[in-house]
């Protein structure tokens, strides 16, 4: 797949007698967001993991960026661009919004920050910063402490975060669990600008969400990918209803 960015072949992990990702191979092209819901169970998170390298599949390869990624640690992965979010937040609440991102920009741990104060008086770090609290809407919330923040605004901070690592693809896990309505909204509006910065592979369960968001959605059931289509072909699909949306479809 020659635009694909990010590119799973054939993967499988289990975990004991239970295969958690059976036969799956998938890609995430530039520019789109590619939606991969399922039920609960269905070895969303698991898939995440295999990607992101919190988990080693047991088979298959997993390349990005035109490297295969499947040994490399989690670490390594994310400096090649792979940006994960939302599940482990990296959120320090004692410092600023503004100077969270300034240590996503610099990699620093906040531990090292402490030592190293005068890098949060940089001026180039703190425009650059500004910008990407621009771009996640939190611009005018710079001064305050992370801790204050709501759900919603934390959420657009770790993205903040994440565009501080000038990712070439988004691994969002949930972005919208605990979000009310207005904040699902607004997000879902982030996100879709965002996916022209860097193409998003969105686990999710709000399907208004996904509907509205996704160029192509896969959906896994038991470990396997049974379909891979526009949100048209999703829906009209009578495996898919069956096995998933049949109650909101
Ligand atoms: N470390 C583990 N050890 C054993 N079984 C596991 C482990 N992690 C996940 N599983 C099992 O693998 C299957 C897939 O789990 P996974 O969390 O990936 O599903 P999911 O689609 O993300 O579910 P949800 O939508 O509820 O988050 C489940 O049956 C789960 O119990």
């Amino acid at each position: 797949m020659p635009d694909a960015i990010l590119e799973i072949r054939s993967l499988h992990k289990s975990f004991g007698a239970l295969k958690a990702t059976d036969a799956v191979s998938l890609s995430l092209r530039k520019g789109e967001i590619h939606a991969l819901i399922g039920p609960n169970g269905a070895g969303k998170s698991t898939l995440i993991k295999q990607i992101s390298g919190e988990i080693r599949p047991d088979q298959g390869q997993i390349l990005f960026a035109g490297r295969e990624i499947t040994a490399m640690d989690t670490a390594a992965r994310a400096r090649l661009g792979l940006a994960r979010s939302f599940q482990v937040s990296s959120v320090l609440p004692e410092f600023t919004v503004l100077q969270n991102v300034m240590l996503a920009l610099t990699g620093a741990s906040g531990r090292v920050m402490r030592f190293w104060r005068p890098a949060l008086q940089d001026r180039a770090l703190t425009l650059s910063a500004r910008e990407h609290l621009q771009t996640a809407g939190l611009a005018g919330r710079e001064a305050l402490p992370a801790a204050i923040l709501s759900h919603g605004e934390r959420r657009k901070l770790e993205i903040a975060m994440a565009l501080a690592m000038q990712p070439k693809a988004f691994l969002l896990d949930e972005p919208m669990a605990g979000m009310g309505p207005e904040g699902a909204k607004q997000l879902t509006h982030l996100l879709n600008r965002l996916r022209h910065q860097a193409p998003i592979l969105l686990v999710e369960h709000d399907m208004d969400a996904v509907f509205a968001l996704a160029d192509r959605i896969s959906v896994l059931v038991y470990g396997r990918i049974i379909a891979t289509g526009s949100v048209a072909e999703i829906r009209a699909n009578p495996e898919v209803r069956r096995s998933y949306l049949g109650e909101e479809a």
